[in-house]
C-alpha cells in the first residue's frame, strides 16, 4: 500500500514538474527573456538587410557582419563588442544599429534588453555628472546581470562627457567579471560624428581621381580617422583611454553620400510609406537636398535625414 502511494506521489510530482516546465515555455513564448528563442543572431538575415536597405556603405556593412558573426558565434569572449560607428549626420549609422538589434533580438530596438542613450538627451549637464556616473553604473550593471547578451547604443558620443565614458570603461575591457557580472557576452555600440571629416576627405580623394567609391577599404580611412577622433578637443573620446587602451574592437566608417543613394533613400522611403514609387518625385527630392564642399556638390550635407518628411512635401 506504501509502495503503491509513494509511487503515485512520484508521479504525481513528475506531472507537475511537466506542466511547470511546459507552462514556463508558453510563457517565456509569449514573454521576452534572455533565451534563445528570443535572443539570437540571425547572420543572412542582416546580410540581407544591408544588402538590401543600406546604400553606399560596403566597408560599415563587411565590418558589421564580420564582427557580429565573430562575436555572437563565439560562446566564450573574452571582452565584450565594441563598436564604434562614425560619420556624417543622416549617413545611416542609427539605421545599421537598428538592423544590428533587428537580427538579434527577436523584438529588436522594442527588447527589453536593447538600450539607446542619447547624450544630449539623458546627459545634458555637466554639473550632474556625478549622478549620471552612478546611474549609468547601475543601469549596465542592472541590466547585464539580468541578460548577458543586453546591447548598449549609446548615440552622440562625441557630446559625451569624458568622465562619463571613463565611467563605463571598466565594463568594456577583458574582466572576468566585475563584482559577481559578467559582461563578455554584451554588445557596445557608440555612434559619433567625430572622424566624419576625414572621412568625406579621402572619398572626396577617390572621388577627384576617378576611382570607384567600392575601392575604398577600411584601411585607408583607419589611420586618417583615429588621428582626428584623437586630436579633436571637442570630442569626449579624446579625454579617454577607450582608444588608448583598445578597447574599441572595431572602427565603422560611414562615408558621405551621393546623389544616387539620397534619391535610392527617397524611393525606399516611399515604399516604407506604402505610396507608388514615383522615380521623377525621387529625382527632385534627392536635387532638392544640399551638396557639399562647395564647387564639387558631390556629398548631401544631411545624407539621408529628413527624406521622410520632405516626402511630405511632394506628396
Ligand atoms: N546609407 C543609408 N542607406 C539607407 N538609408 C539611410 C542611409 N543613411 C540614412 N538612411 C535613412 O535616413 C534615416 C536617418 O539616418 P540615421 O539616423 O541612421 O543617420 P545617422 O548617421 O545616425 O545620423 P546622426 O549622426 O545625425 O545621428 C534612417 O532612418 C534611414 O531611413
Amino acid at each position: 500500500m506504501e509502495a503503491i502511494s509513494t509511487s503515485i506521489a512520484v508521479g504525481m510530482a513528475a506531472a507537475l514538474t511537466g506542466f511547470l516546465a511546459s507552462y514556463q515555455n508558453v510563457f517565456y513564448y509569449f514573454h521576452e527573456c534572455c533565451r534563445n528563442e528570443w535572443i539570437s543572431f540571425n547572420k543572412t538575415g542582416l546580410q540581407v538587410d544591408l544588402e538590401r536597405k543600406l546604400f553606399g556603405q560596403h566597408i560599415a556593412s563587411r565590418v558589421v557582419v564580420k564582427a557580429l558573426t565573430g562575436f555572437m558565434n563565439n560562446k566564450n569572449p573574452k571582452k565584450p563588442l565594441v563598436l564604434s560607428l562614425h560619420g556624417w549626420t543622416g549617413t545611416g549609422k542609427n539605421f545599421v544599429s537598428q538592423l544590428m538589434a533587428n537580427n538579434i533580438f527577436r523584438r529588436g530596438m522594442e527588447s527589453g534588453f536593447v538600450h539607446q542613450f542619447v547624450a544630449t538627451a539623458h546627459f545634458p549637464h555637466a554639473s550632474q555628472i556625478n549622478t549620471y556616473k552612478a546611474q549609468l553604473q547601475e543601469w549596465v550593471r542592472g541590466n547585464v546581470s539580468i541578460c548577458g547578451r543586453s546591447m548598449f547604443i549609446f548615440d552622440e558620443m562625441d557630446k559625451m562627457h569624458p568622465g562619463l565614458i571613463d565611467s563605463i570603461k571598466p565594463f568594456l575591457d577583458y574582466y572576468d567579471n566585475l563584482d559577481g557580472v559578467s559582461y563578455r557576452q554584451a554588445t557596445f555600440v557608440f555612434l559619433s560624428n567625430a572622424g566624419g571629416e576625414s572621412i568625406t576627405r579621402v572619398v572626396l580623394d577617390f572621388w577627384k581621381a576617378g576611382r570607384d567609391r567600392e575601392e575604398i577599404q577600411l584601411k585607408d580611412l583607419e589611420r586618417a580617422m583615429s588621428l582626428e577622433v584623437f586630436n579633436n578637443k571637442n570630442s569626449g573620446f579624446w579625454h579617454t583611454s577607450l582608444i588608448d587602451k583598445n578597447l574599441i574592437d572595431f572602427f565603422v566608417p560611414f562615408l558621405p553620400l551621393e546623389y544616387r543613394h539620397v534619391r535610392m533613400c527617397a524611393l525606399a522611403e516611399m515604399e516604407a510609406q506604402k505610396m507608388n514609387l514615383d522615380e521623377d518625385m525621387a529625382n527632385e527630392v534627392a536635387k532638392d537636398m544640399i551638396y557639399s564642399p562647395k564647387e564639387e556638390r558631390v556629398f548631401s550635407v544631411k545624407g539621408c535625414k529628413t527624406i521622410a518628411s520632405k516626402l511630405e512635401y511632394y506628396r
